[in-house]
């Protein structure tokens, strides 16, 4: 890899994007890359008010929610010693775990997706990924591996509701294709496969720049 790679992992829930994510971390590792593996809503202060309301814990209305998620994204960018901007800055190629589609696509399902793309606006024009991934799963194979994996359900994992953030990652995709560049892999097949598809892509963004 020529340039340390800023990565986002994309998908609805139980799509299969942190086991993908790890995988990565862990092959450009092998290969000698520095790499700093982090996931939103993040462990920071505001990541963790989300948390309980993801949980159930506390209710806060939808537009509350994706007014937190963008204060917890730009923690998460400029924060001095674990921020995106210093890792990268200290060479690691860095991969998050969701990033400003997830909000596209999650808030996008309740309430009109341009305000939030525009409140997002200052992430974006801050720092783009070089690669957007989505790991594209049917909602009913998603929701199959949450019920069989979890103990906890958080709010918006509902078949309804991930059938919906689906189709709203679909649309955030065709609106944003010309500034973002975005992949998709099969997320249905098994981790193996899906992790080679992956890899394959990685591959190719890593030799054309
Ligand atoms: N391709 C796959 N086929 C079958 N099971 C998978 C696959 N990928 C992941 N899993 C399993 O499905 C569950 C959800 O996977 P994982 O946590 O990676 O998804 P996620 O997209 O990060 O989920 P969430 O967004 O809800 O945290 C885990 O138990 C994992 O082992
Ligand atoms: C970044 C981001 C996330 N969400 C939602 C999506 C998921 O339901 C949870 C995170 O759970 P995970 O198991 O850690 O993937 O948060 C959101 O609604 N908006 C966002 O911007």
């Amino acid at each position: 890899m020529k340039k340390n790679k800023f990565i986002a992992i994309e998908g609805i829930d139980g799509s299969g994007k942190s086991t993908q994510a790890k995988n990565i971390a862990k092959r450009l590792e092998a290969e000698g890359h520095k790499v700093y593996l982090t996931f939103e809503p993040t462990d920071m202060r505001i990541g963790k008010m989300i948390r309980t309301i993801l949980g159930g814990k506390e209710k806060a209305d939808e537009k509350v929610i994706a007014a937190l998620f963008v204060a917890d994204r730009l923690d998460h960018i400029l924060h001095e010693t674990n921020g995106i901007l210093k890792k990268l800055a200290d060479g690691f190629t860095v991969i998050t775990d969701r990033y400003y589609f997830s909000s596209y696509a999650y808030h996008g399902a309740h309430m009109d997706m341009d305000w939030v793309i525009q409140s997002n606006k200052m992430a974006a024009d801050i720092l783009k990924p070089d690669i957007n991934i989505f790991v594209d799963v049917s909602p009913e194979v998603a929701m199959k591996r949450i019920n069989a994996n979890r103990e906890t359900i958080e709010i918006y994992e509902t078949l309804d509701n991930l059938k919906a953030v689906q189709a709203q990652y679909v649309l955030a995709f065709e609106k944003l294709k010309e500034s973002e560049h975005i992949v998709a892999v099969n997320g249905d097949e098994t981790p193996e496969k899906v992790s080679e598809a992956l890899w394959e892509i990685l591959q190719k963004e890593i030799q054309n720049n």
